[in-house]
């Protein structure tokens, strides 16, 4: 049973003509718009914006409609993957790189709907080492402060050099164990200067559907203004 792809395809249920859409990243945003494209072949009308260039390619072979920011004044509704989610839908993102593109598009969706396998589902947060989105002048600095949050910080690499993100950044993955307070995380990670954006996502996500091995779905909504 693929999970991912149970999850995902029930998120684009809620999809209905006319809508904006916003396309996340990862295994499991793929299956989200795997389906969509399947709906838009049969007739649905959306248009999308993506969440990362490998997203927007996805969504480009399938034909799904793609706008510029620029014509559009926000989405309806953004699907997209998560590497941890807790009860309270506070989620860590960014294990893809695509954070800061996610959390810009998510941020101006009416709704965002998360999808997820059921080992994303934690109660405390911060096993996943959180991805932190930082310019890469002066890194070194920018990770020293990261360290003095209590975390380790890997840089993250890819082949025979460092990762970098579709905004030309670096990603520090900072291991924390436990987040025991991701708000007071969040608002310490944000005074560090060369942080672009983190991967907590916090007071975003509407809803989260969670697949799970034995064919059935959990589905946790967050209580409005919470
Ligand atoms: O935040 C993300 C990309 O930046 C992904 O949503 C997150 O990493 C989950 O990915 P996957 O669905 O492949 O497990």
């Amino acid at each position: 049973m693929n999970v991912k792809q149970l999850a995902a395809e029930k998120a684009v249920e809620y999809v209905v003509d006319g809508m904006k859409v916003g396309l996340g990243t990862g295994s499991t945003a793929y299956w989200a718009i795997r389906k969509l494209g399947e709906r838009v072949q049969e007739g649905l009308k959306i248009t999308a914006v993506a969440t990362s260039v490998a997203s927007e390619e996805q969504a480009r072979e399938l034909g799904i409609p793609l706008v510029g920011f620029g014509d559009i004044d926000g989405l309806d509704l953004t699907i997209d993957g998560a590497d941890e989610l807790n009860h309270d839908l506070e989620l860590i993102k960014g294990g893809g790189g695509a954070l800061l593109r996610e959390k810009i598009v998510a941020r101006g969706s009416k709704r965002m709907i998360v999808v997820a396998d059921e080992s994303k589902a934690v109660g405390t947060l911060g096993q996943f080492p959180l991805p932190v989105e930082i310019v890469p002048f002066a890194w070194e600095w920018t990770v020293a402060d990261l360290a003095k949050l209590g975390c380790t910080v890997e840089l993250r690499r890819s082949g025979d050099g460092l990762y970098k993100t579709d905004n030309g950044n670096y990603i520090a993955d900072c291991r924390f164990g436990t987040i025991a307070s991701a708000s007071e995380l969040a608002a310490s990670l944000q005074n560090i200067t060369g942080v672009v954006e983190h991967g907590l996502f916090i007071g975003i996500a509407a809803l989260a559907i969670i697949g799970k091995q034995d064919g059935s779905i959990e589905i946790i909504e967050r209580e409005h203004g919470e």
